[in-house]
């Protein structure tokens, strides 16, 4: 079998934010497979091993595999375009590179390069390569609005309608989805956008505008880090800073909830110790925390998967974090999406 070949065109044709929220959300929520319980045969499962990193030379240069599988899980149907869900089981394996000076070449190339394998379930061949530098972009988002939605938006009697103010403290690639991806599936009525270099926030600022000229959105771009996040609720932060960009000082006091995503080499810095003292935290992986955050100080409790299974509740005014590592089974339920769709 020669394997199909999914450009990043034919991948952005496909993703939608309700397409890609609920296959993470099937990822995230699918139980890991050695807690599988052998008399609920029916139970969604997922198996992916620690991710490998490899350095190609120093470390601004990184070269990710993940690989994971996902079994009996809900796939959404976007070819039918009505919502349907069918059982599905997808084995994949993501190879993505990080390195950190493609954003200085002319012309610039994302940091984040990424492609997914699609295998055959029953025989093992290679059904097709797909573009995932989209896909890594959208999953994360996604990853962040599912957490939001379950540790923070569960809190109030309105639920995902109640309005956020939002901040996005770095406007890069993963900025940018987070803004689009919240703002797409939530009541946001702020939003407050700082970029180390501002000119990214005030593209991204103006980009926000046109798409939501009819709504009573309001945007703000901002000199400092503290300036966005003084009001903000819901805090998303996804940049290689090596240093934190917000202490707990800067935020505001009540329900506040962090999505972090970035900081390079390690998983975490961007915010610091003692927001993390005060928070509780949740993953996406507790395998992958075992070893990638192993250094990190922080009340870890427990995967956002255990929270939708469990359909467990955070206390009112309570600080939370999700800190997202990226896991495989989010890049094959996204990329099994996107093949079944075309
Ligand atoms: N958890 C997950 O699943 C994933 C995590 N990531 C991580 O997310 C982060 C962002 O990735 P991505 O958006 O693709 O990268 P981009 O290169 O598109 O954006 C990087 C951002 O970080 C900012 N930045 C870099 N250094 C600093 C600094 N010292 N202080 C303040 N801001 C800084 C940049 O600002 P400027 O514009 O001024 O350069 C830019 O806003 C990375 O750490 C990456 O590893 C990425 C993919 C998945
Ligand atoms: O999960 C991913 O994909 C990535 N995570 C960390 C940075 C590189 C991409």
């Amino acid at each position: 079998m020669i394997p199909k070949y999914i450009d990043s065109v034919q991948v952005k044709e496909i993703l939608t934010w309700p397409l890609v929220n609920a296959a993470v959300e099937e990822a995230l929520k699918a139980i890991d497979y050695s807690e599988r319980d052998a008399a609920n045969s029916e139970q969604s499962y997922k198996q992916q091993p620690s991710r490998t990193i490899t350095t190609g030379g120093n470390a601004s240069k990184l070269l990710l595999t993940m690989p994971g599988y996902v079994g009996n899980y809900n796939a959404l149907n976007a070819k039918t375009n009505n919502d349907q869900l069918h059982c599905s089981s997808t084995l994949a394996c993501k190879v993505v590179t990080s390195f950190t000076n493609n954003q200085n070449l002319q012309p610039p190339l994302p940091n984040i390069l990424a492609n997914v394998l699609l295998f055959d379930i029953n025989t093992g061949e290679l059904q097709c390569i797909m573009e995932g530098t989209q896909i890594t972009a959208w999953r994360t988002a996604a990853a962040s609005i599912v957490a939001t939605k379950y540790l923070y938006m569960k809190r109030f009697p309105q639920q995902f309608q109640t309005p956020i103010k939002l901040a996005i403290i770095g406007c890069g690639v993963q900025g940018q989805s987070h803004a689009l991806g919240m703002c797409a599936t939530f009541n946001v009525s702020e939003i407050y956008l700082w970029n180390r270099t501002q000119s990214k926030a005030d593209d991204l600022a103006l980009k926000l505008q046109k798409l939501y000229l009819q709504n009573s959105m309001k945007i703000f771009v901002t000199k400092t880090p503290a300036e966005a996040v003084r009001e903000a609720a819901v805090i998303c932060i996804g940049t290689y800073s090596p240093n934190a960009l917000i202490n707990y000082d800067m935020l505001k006091s009540g329900d506040v909830h962090i999505n972090t995503v970035g900081a390079g080499a390690v998983h975490f810095g961007e915010v610091s110790q003692d927001i993390y003292d005060n928070a509780v935290v949740y993953v996406d992986s507790l395998i992958n925390a075992r070893t990638e955050l192993k250094d990190l100080k922080a009340n870890i409790i427990g995967e956002i998967g255990q929270v939708i299974r469990e359909d467990r509740r955070t206390e009112n005014k309570c600080l939370t974090i999700y800190q997202s590592l990226g896991m495989a089974a989010e890049d094959a339920t996204v990329a099994q999406a996107v093949y079944n769709a075309l």
